[in-house]
């Protein structure tokens, strides 16, 4: 089966993201928009702790021609994770929980000054029913930081995340009886990253670099996915 001993935290953060994550940032003064390239906007809301740098991310893209269970298949296993992730250094799949849940440890480049990263997180995959039978189907993964033991490099210090990728797939119906071919498919995303660097590193460093690196990934990521499912049948 798919329980598993995170269950009931990945259930309580899945249903917080449904709940708040896919509103619209727009016209919210909390959060500034970053970056707007085409259909994709990246925003941020300043928030520290203790002189250490929170800031949430949030943004939102429209990706053509792939559904919204590839891109969460692509993000969501971990072989694939050096082919599109730039800031990682070492991705090791420590446990599977569940047919659709792992534990994953990574080791993120260092940020020069700031000391390296490393995280720890269980990533979760599901689909999200839809709530009438016209409505979009949304697939979702949640990574999420827990206690677990790993194989202890001591020179990293533990960050936290709490991200989530909340995709759903719109089908515009060929006409006639048609099959639905890629052309007829668009997943809009809402990618929201809450990430605690777990220790003191240069505000105005970590803001660049998140800033670089969001609207770097949701490029990088999403036109990967493109390329790998181009020649596939669709996965609805
Ligand atoms: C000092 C480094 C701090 C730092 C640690 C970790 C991460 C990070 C972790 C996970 C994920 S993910 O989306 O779950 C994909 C799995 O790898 C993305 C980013 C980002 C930063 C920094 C680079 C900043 C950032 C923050 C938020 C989003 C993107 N980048």
């Amino acid at each position: 089966g798919s329980r598993h001993r995170f269950s009931i935290k990945v259930d309580d953060l899945i249903a917080n993201h449904l709940k708040y994550s896919l509103q619209d940032v727009g016209g919210d003064a909390n959060w500034q928009l970053l970056v707007e390239e085409g259909d994709m906007k990246v925003y941020r809301s300043e928030l520290e702790e203790n002189g250490i740098v929170l800031d949430p991310l949030k943004a939102t893209h429209t990706v053509r021609g792939v559904t919204g269970r590839e891109l969460c298949h692509y993000f969501w296993t971990v072989d694939y994770r050096t082919e599109w992730e730039t800031t990682v250094e070492t991705v090791q799949l420590i446990e599977q929980l569940s047919s659709n849940a792992v534990v994953v440890y990574q080791t993120h480049k260092t940020v020069w000054p700031a000391s390296q990263r490393d995280i720890l997180y269980v990533s979760s995959m599901q689909k999200i029913p839809s709530v009438s039978e016209n409505d979009p189907d949304t697939w979702m993964v949640c990574n999420i930081s827990v206690e677990h033991e790993v194989p202890v490099t001591t020179k990293c210090v533990r960050a936290k995340i709490n991200v989530a990728l909340i995709c759903q797939t719109m089908v515009s119906p060929p006409d006639g009886n048609h099959n639905i071919q890629r052309e007829n498919l668009s997943c809009k995303i809402t990618y929201i990253a809450n990430v605690n660097p777990g220790g003191w590193a240069p505000a105005s460093v970590l803001r660049a670099v998140a800033r670089r690196e969001c609207p770097r990934f949701l490029k990088r990521f999403t036109s990967y996915v493109v390329e790998r499912t181009a020649c596939k049948p669709i996965l609805f």
